[in-house]
């Protein structure tokens, strides 16, 4: 100790002002890596210590929040708290308590990807779509110019993209069932969504599937790439940058200089993935924008991938023609009566592809999955469609299939496509129950862990449809009908806007192939741990989920 001291009275007072700022600056690090403010804000919430600086964010990134939700939750109760790097987030784990949030927050924060670090006209792109803005006025306004593509009279429009989508995929079902050869049935839907949303949304025939390769079926490829590149490059750790970022605030501005002047594969990916669907939806809305000026002639002129449209030739019916979407966004208006710019229009668009995509993908596979794993209750399925004795669906028909609807609630309840909703108090403290959660605080419902809880659910873990058929006696005796306690579409003024699409999309699909085709799941996959179930945002299986299509009547 002696040493010491004479050691620092001997060196030069520069030197010793330097050494003692790196001792600061050394305590202050290791102190804040506690993030002993937070704690002490948040002490009367419990929750893991995790490790210093970085928390608990080296559990979720590596295990996924469906499992360290469900974990945690087992042994901290109804609300807990965890470090996500520096940034605390609460975990709402119980139905009531989370549905009331949902319903009482209407701001979300954002994903710390490689977007995290987009600066400019990237960064307002981003976060200027309907799921990510936190404007309230322009959020009302922006919901609202979605919804007349989701009434009724639209969804009547669409549900023919959405039979001609399902034909197409049947073909390629036909053929691999004609070969007794396995496919990855994940993928396939995922191409059919992306098709469908195509179709539905811009006008526009993608043609993404196999068996309809077109001449654009490139480009449609690239843009499935795209999409999946935004949804597998959203976490910490897609990039160098976003993880130092993530643990150290502070860091911020130098990642997002790094990034920008040397950007890892990470940072490539994701600029070059939205490159490709900015172009696309940009080209689109140029596009309709020429159209509307040459007199409504937009039905005739989509810009990209360009097909005849299926819809051509029909009567003038009430709803929002294919195609549409564009000119609703492009004629719609803030609420002091500005239009939305090229910009905001775009992004909408950008959002109608990202969002639609993959949940509905992962719904229907999923459904599938469950299904071919409880062969009576395929069974089952099968009766009720063949009594129906229908082979192309309209959005009428859906009311009279209760197990349908049954088998897919079922199945989206064991697998929520969002694990968890997003919610964060940005201007004051939230008060909840006896709970203060101070502004800022990442608030985090999760889904997936309340979907599968004992406590809402009797035998939680087995794939029961009729616990969801009215007058069923497993409806009264498995189904404790907590609200909160099924929430894969959210809740509140953030709920899925696409939810209407998404479930007639979904049933149309699974009631065309049901009619044709049952499913032989391949063996390995039976169990989550055996599909490699992972989540960041959205869950999905690791590679897929394969099946063997068997074809119910001789062709
Ligand atoms: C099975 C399919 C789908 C599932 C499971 C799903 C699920 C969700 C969830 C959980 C949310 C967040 C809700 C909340 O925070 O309370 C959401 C929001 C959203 N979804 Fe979906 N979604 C699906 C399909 C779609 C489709 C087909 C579209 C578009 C056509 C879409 C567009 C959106 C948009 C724009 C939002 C943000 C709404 C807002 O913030 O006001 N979704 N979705």
């Amino acid at each position: 100790m002696n040493s010491l001291h004479s050691t620092l009275q001997e060196l030069p007072a520069w030197q010793l002002v330097g050494v003692s700022g790196l001792v600061t600056l050394a305590i202050s690090l290791f102190v804040y890596g506690f993030h002993p403010i937070w704690r002490y804000r948040l002490r009367k919430i419990p929750g893991p210590t995790g490790a210093w600086l970085r928390g608990s964010l080296p559990e979720v990134l590596s295990h996924g929040p469906h499992i360290m939700y469900t974990e945690w939750g087992k042994k901290y109760g109804k609300v807990f708290k965890y470090f996500s790097g520096a940034q605390p987030v609460v975990v709402i784990n119980d139905a009531e308590l989370a549905r009331l949030a949902s319903l009482r927050l209407s701001t979300r924060h954002d994903f710390r990807g490689p977007a995290s670090l987009f600066t400019g006209s990237e960064k307002a792109f981003n976060m200027s779509g309907l799921f990510s803005t936190n404007d309230k006025d322009f959020h009302r306004s922006a919901k609202a110019s979605w919804l007349p593509v989701f009434n009724s009279a639209s969804l009547e429009i669409s549900s023919k993209e959405m039979n001609v989508g399902a034909d197409r995929l049947a073909a390629i079902l036909s053929r691999a069932a004609n070969e007794g050869r396995e496919l990855n049935i994940w993928r396939q839907f995922g191409h059919m969504t992306m098709d469908v949303v195509g179709s539905a949304a811009f006008g526009v025939e993608l043609r993404t599937q196999e068996a309809e390769r077109g001449m654009n079926s490139e480009e449609a490829e690239k843009l499935v790439w795209a999409a999946q590149t935004i949804f597998a490059t959203g976490s910490e750790k897609s990039s160098i940058y976003t993880y130092p970022a993530a643990v150290l605030p502070i860091l911020n501005p130098l990642m997002k200089a790094l990034a920008y002047l040397f950007p890892d594969k990470g940072i490539r990916s994701a600029i070059q993935a939205r490159q490709v669907l900015r172009g696309t939806v940009g080209e689109l809305v140029k596009e309709t924008r020429k159209a509307e000026a040459e007199g409504g002639k937009k039905e005739q002129a989509p810009a990209v991938s360009v097909h005849a449209n299926a819809a051509e030739g029909r009567k003038k019916p009430r709803g929002v023609q294919p195609g549409s979407f564009l000119s609703l966004m492009i004629n719609s208006k803030h609420s002091n009566g500005e239009p939305f710019s090229d910009l905001l229009a775009s992004s909408q668009a950008f959002t109608f592809l990202l969002a639609g995509y993959e949940t509905t993908a992962s719904a229907l596979a999923f459904t599938v999955y469950c299904l071919a794993k409880s062969p009576q209750k395929m069974d089952k399925l099968v009766k009720e469609l063949d009594a129906y004795g229908l082979d192309t669906f309209t959005p009428g028909d859906l009311p009279k299939l209760p197990y349908l609807e049954a088998c897919l609630k079922e199945a989206m309840r064991l697998y929520p496509p969002g694990v968890f909703l997003i919610r964060e108090p940005l201007t004051e403290d939230f008060h909840l129950q006896g709970y203060t959660i101070p502004k800022g605080t990442w608030i985090h419902l999760p889904v997936f862990t309340l979907q599968r809880d004992s406590k809402y659910f009797e035998r939680p873990m087995e794939f029961i449809p009729e616990r969801w058929v009215e007058g069923c006696p497993e409806e009264q005796s498995l189904n404790r009908h907590v609200p909160g306690s099924w929430m894969a579409f959210g809740e509140g003024t953030r709920v899925c806007v696409g939810q209407r699409f998404a479930l007639v999309e979904a049933k149309i699909t699974l009631a065309k192939l049901f009619r044709k085709f049952t499913f032989k799941l391949s063996p390995g996959q039976e169990t989550d741990e055996a599909l490699g179930l992972r989540s960041f945002f959205t869950l999905g299986p690791a590679e897929g989920i394969f099946v063997t299509p068997v074809q119910r009547h001789e062709e």
